[in-house]
């Protein structure tokens, strides 16, 4: 079980102090989203977030959830800028790009993973099982932090499950918390996004504790 931030609902000028406070309650990889204001309808981070990161914090992971269909110009930036793994939404890319773009990451050495929104079925997992790290369920319609968990997600996530196996890990992402990471782990789910519920309130290391002992339960 792992759990990735998501950085995005961070003051972006306490950035690196939040960041530390997470890495010291042992975090090793953080979740970095990445908004085009074309794929989806908001402006987020960029790939210089990414290289000050690993340059700060050259130990933690890097994972980028990149909400762009623009991976001609922003695939290779991030690799540039150091991702450690690159999150690539299926409907934001043609099939045929979309295996171009994943074996280009792994010759890359970049980890690949790939993301389903919402009404996205899963059945589309199938033909990438064999070429990806990991699987991204939306758990929420992707744009904005602090939205409302899909409760529908969980039945996805077993279907998933069924087509992908143990090789391949399913992560969750918007609308974590206590009692949805529960939900999530559950029904198949093994690393879990948190922004909100992590950086929105007092304690950093008083919500990681929390939300790491409802996925240990
Ligand atoms: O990708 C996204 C949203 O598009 C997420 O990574 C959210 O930013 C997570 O935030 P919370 O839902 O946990 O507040
Ligand atoms: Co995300």
């Amino acid at each position: 079980m792992l759990i990735a931030p998501s950085i995005l609902n961070i003051n972006n000028l306490d950035l690196i102090k939040d960041i530390q406070v997470a890495a010291d309650a042992g975090i090793t990889r953080f979740h970095i989203d990445i908004m085009d204001g074309h794929f989806v309808p908001n402006l987020s981070l960029g790939p210089q977030v990414v290289s000050d990161f690993k340059k700060a914090f050259p130990d933690l992971e890097a994972e980028v959830h990149l909400m762009s269909d623009n991976p001609d110009d922003l695939v290779p930036a991030f690799i540039k800028a150091g991702a450690d793994l690159i999150l690539l939404h299926y409907e934001a890319i043609n099939e045929e790009d979309l295996s171009k773009w994943i074996a280009f990451l792994h010759a890359s050495k970049v980890k690949v993973g790939l993301v389903l929104n919402p009404d996205t079925p899963v059945s589309v997992l199938a033909k990438y099982s064999a070429l990806i790290d990991q699987v991204l369920i939306m758990t929420v319609y992707p744009g904005f932090g602090g939205q409302k968990f899909i409760s529908e997600s969980c039945s996805k996530i077993e279907e998933a499950k069924k087509i992908i196996g143990d090789n391949v890990p399913i992560e969750v992402d918007g609308g974590i918390n206590d009692e949805t990471a529960q939900l999530t782990k559950k029904a198949g789910a093994e690393i879990f996004v948190a922004g909100s519920y992590l950086f929105c309130q007092d304690s950093i290391p008083q919500q990681i504790t929390k939300l790491r002992q409802s996925i240990d339960e």
